[in-house]
């Protein structure tokens, strides 16, 4: 069964006679184990429709289910959601690491008891004890980050919302908490990462959704919307000279020595060809054009907008 199945969802705010669509009709699904980076240009729709999950805001239309339970109506539903939304402000900045851990337990409904000792184990995880009895204003951004992602486990729920977990972080701070991220994911936590930093959301997702003026307007396998988003251009590396006639050839196939390189666009069939007509020159280097997401993420957020 998903951890979160949203369907239909729709949200149109009214404020002073301005009406805006937030969310037109958004579908989301994701397993255990599975990252869901949720991706969109400032103003697309995400924090609504994360709050419509989170079960802050109802939506006008759709439903949502976590670990099949509906958040809107079903206090135990709610209970099975952890969020760091909007930076870290989840913790208390006067409390300790180690009583904003057995807060926020006592508040999502765990014994005194066993927030503490929850709470010890996630810091002992997170490499915070030695910290357990400091303010949590006193810690580093990085080590307040981790907390915050700790507090929002303490009562180990099915479905983590994060929203820019690695945002201001320095490059040492950043790489610890997408570690972190992927661990979580590792041991079957289901997250959904919202971000504008598209080189985290490469990294760490397995699937991709694009949202942009509150519709879905991609949803797939990070690896198969880079690799659909990949053109079919390789380019490739010899030893040796080419020669006249090795040269008229390789044009016949549509390849085209290039700066010490051969490029050549077309399918991987016509790639072997392009081997065949090297041989025996040894091959240094067959590499092929590989998108980012940045760039499939330009190419929806503008494909759409002049669709
Ligand atoms: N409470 C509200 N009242 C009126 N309009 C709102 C409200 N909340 C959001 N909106 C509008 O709904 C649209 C979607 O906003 P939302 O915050 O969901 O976008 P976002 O994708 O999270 O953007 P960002 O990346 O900038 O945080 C925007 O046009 C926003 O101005």
């Amino acid at each position: 069964m998903a951890v979160l199945v949203a369907e239909g969802l729709e949200k149109t705010f009214r404020s002073r006679g301005k009406t805006t669509r937030a969310v037109a009709g958004v579908h989301l699904r994701v397993e255990r184990g599975e990252v869901l980076a949720f991706l969109g240009p400032n103003g697309a729709g995400k924090t609504t429709t994360i709050k419509m999950i989170a079960g802050l805001i109802r939506p006008d239309a759709g439903s949502v289910r976590v670990a099949g339970r509906d958040p809107h109506r079903d206090p135990w539903a709610l209970r099975q959601l952890g969020a760091v939304l909007e930076g870290n402000r989840n913790v208390y900045w006067r409390l300790t690491p180690l009583e904003n851990l057995e807060y926020f337990g006592v508040l999502k409904g765990l014994t005194a008891a066993s927030a503490r000792r929850r709470g010890r184990a996630l810091l002992d995880r997170f490499e915070l004890t030695h910290k357990q009895n400091a303010l949590t204003q006193q810690l580093s951004r990085g080590m307040q980050q981790k907390l915050a992602i700790a507090v929002s486990l303490i009562h180990e729920p099915a479905l983590l919302l994060l929203d820019e977990p690695t945002l201001g972080l320095d490059v040492e701070a950043a790489e610890t908490v997408k570690q972190l991220i992927r661990e979580l994911a590792g041991e079957g936590q289901a997250i959904v990462l919202t971000t504008h930093q598209l080189d985290v959301a490469q990294q760490l997702s397995h699937r991709v959704a694009i949202i942009r003026e509150g519709r879905i307007v991609a949803e797939d396998r990070t690896a198969t919307l880079l690799a659909r988003f990949s053109g079919d251009q390789y380019e490739i590396e010899v030893e040796g000279e080419l020669g006249e006639a090795r040269r008229a050839r390789l044009a016949e196939l549509g390849a085209q020595p290039l700066n010490g390189r051969i490029v050549y666009v077309g399918s991987p069939e016509g790639l072997w060809a392009v081997l065949e007509a090297l041989r025996p020159l040894p091959v240094l280097r067959v590499e092929k054009d590989r998108a980012d997401l940045t760039e499939v993420f330009l190419k929806l957020v503008r494909e759409e907008a002049h669709a």
